[in-house]
């Protein structure tokens, strides 16, 4: 059941709760379970990783049957028909243009006395994709990361995904991988699969960066690995918060509620609005469609402890709310959305208006649909071409330049009591 609650002290404190929900006390146990997996596959490999598989995914492998081989690969395009194969290359097609623009480019600058200054990017040699299989599959998601770690030129693109129980790995997953180009796949996931992207096993080679969404010991994992290796962001349980006006249309509200609750146990679906009617309807609604859902058990967890419905005094308060909590997706469920967009600080994406509905963002709009969870959109972006690129600067100085410039770093290096540095540029401008 959806809770209204009226009151702001009450509102705020449960905006809060939700947002912190997978960083609370009640989950120590789950970061201590993440970091004994690291550890284990850090020190085991390829042996840590099958047992982990084995107890989390109830599957059996052995090293020879992690890697995805040829042959399953080819007959994965045999069992998708031509309607997804169809809808893949569209996402894909929309992904691509969107984040071939404004790729960050090398760029030098010639100042006073010959300087020469700039930035020259470059993309890492590998990049360990996740691709989340544990109670849904998304071939979404390999398009979304897949798509930018090829268009920034990483050499080396690993993809990585639970061995599905009983069904195998999604057909869909294995041919959206191959219209990415990608081939080099292996059937584990959660904190394991991670750990083996950043320590490296027997039979898969560690990564440089590793990118893409999960659950929470997916996303806990992540965390812990940030340093050894990059990561994208902490890309956790989904999350929608919608703000909406006495307009929007109850039943779709419910439904963009319920497509973030049917992800995740964890996940969290929240409604703010100035509307109580509104709010009424939208309970009914979301009751209404979880009569027969396919997903109802999960939802419905997803819904009594991280979702709600918010009265506010005004448009306004709903979104000085929203950048508090810093959702992972925004929606602005009312009749002039541009009016509203300027006041928006924090949020990984923001959908404009009655007519579009989260999902299509999920799919193929064409921004990334990986983003940040848990309020960590407060500082953090949607995954993009720039998460597999790093810049190196470039700086170089002529004779003329450094015989300027060369008294002030002189004077910085003794305040620092550094005299190597200081001797660097003095036995290269005194006579
Ligand atoms: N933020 C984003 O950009 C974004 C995008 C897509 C999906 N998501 C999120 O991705 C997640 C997908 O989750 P999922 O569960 O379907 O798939 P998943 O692949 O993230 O997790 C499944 C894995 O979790 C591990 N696991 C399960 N129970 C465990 C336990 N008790 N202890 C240790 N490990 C355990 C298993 O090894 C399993 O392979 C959802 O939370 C969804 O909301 C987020
Ligand atoms: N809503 C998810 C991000 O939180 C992305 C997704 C993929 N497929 C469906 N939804
Ligand atoms: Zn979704």
């Amino acid at each position: 059941m959806l809770r209204i609650i009226t009151q702001l002290t009450d509102l705020r404190a449960e905006l809060r709760r939700i947002c912190d929900r997978t960083d609370s006390s009640e989950m120590n146990q789950q970061h201590a379970t993440v970091a004994t997996i690291l550890q284990r596959v850090a020190a085991e490999g390829d042996r840590a990783l099958i047992e982990y598989t084995s107890t989390f995914d109830h599957v059996d492998l052995t090293p020879e049957t992690l890697r995805i081989k040829g042959d399953e690969l080819d007959a994965a395009y045999q069992q998708v028909s031509k309607e997804l194969l169809d809808a893949i290359r569209l996402a894909k097609q929309q992904i691509e243009a969107f984040h071939r623009q404004r790729v960050p480019k090398s760029w030098v600058q010639f100042g006073e006395d010959g300087i020469v200054l700039g930035k020259r990017y470059t993309a890492v040699d590998s990049a360990g994709l996740y691709v989340p299989g544990g109670r849904a599959a998304y071939p979404s998601t390999v398009l979304m990361n897949a798509v930018p770690a090829q268009v920034a030129g990483v050499k080396r693109i690993v993809m990585v995904t639970p061995p599905g129980q009983g069904k195998g790995v999604s057909p869909a997953v294995l041919v959206a991988a191959q219209e990415a180009g990608i081939q080099e796949i292996y059937r584990v996931g959660g904190a394991q699969a991670i750990a083996a992207l950043a320590y490296g096993t027997e039979t898969i080679p560690r990564v440089d960066v590793i990118t893409g969404p999960g659950n929470l010991y997916v996303m806990l994992a992540k965390k812990q690995v940030y340093g050894r290796v990059g990561i994208d962001s902490l890309a956790g349980p989904s999350e929608v918060l919608i703000i909406a006006d006495e307009y929007a249309h109850p039943v779709h509200i419910a439904a963009d509620l319920l497509a973030q609750a049917e992800h995740d146990p964890l996940a969290a679906a929240i409604l703010l609005t100035p509307s109580l009617h509104l709010a009424q309807a939208v309970v009914a609604a979301v009751n209404d469609q979880l009569t027969d859902h396919p997903r109802r058990l999960l939802t419905e967890k997803a819904i009594a402890h991280y979702g709600l419905i918010g009265i506010v005094e005004s448009l306004e308060q709903a979104i000085d709310l929203s950048n508090s909590f810093a959702p992972e997706h925004l929606e602005l469920e009312v009749d002039d959305p541009w009016s509203l967009v300027e006041r928006v600080r924090h949020a990984g994406a923001i959908f404009l208006g009655y007519a579009t509905p989260e999902a299509v963002g999920d799919y193929l709009a064409g921004p990334n649909h990986t983003l940040p969870t848990s309020g960590s959109a407060r500082y953090a972006s949607a995954l993009g071409v720039e998460t597999f690129l790093k810049h190196s600067s470039i700086i170089q100085y002529t004779p003329a330049a450094l015989l300027k410039q060369g008294g002030a770093v002189i004077t910085l290096a003794e305040t620092e009591g550094l005299i190597s540095h200081r001797d660097s540029v003095r036995l290269r401008i005194e006579p």
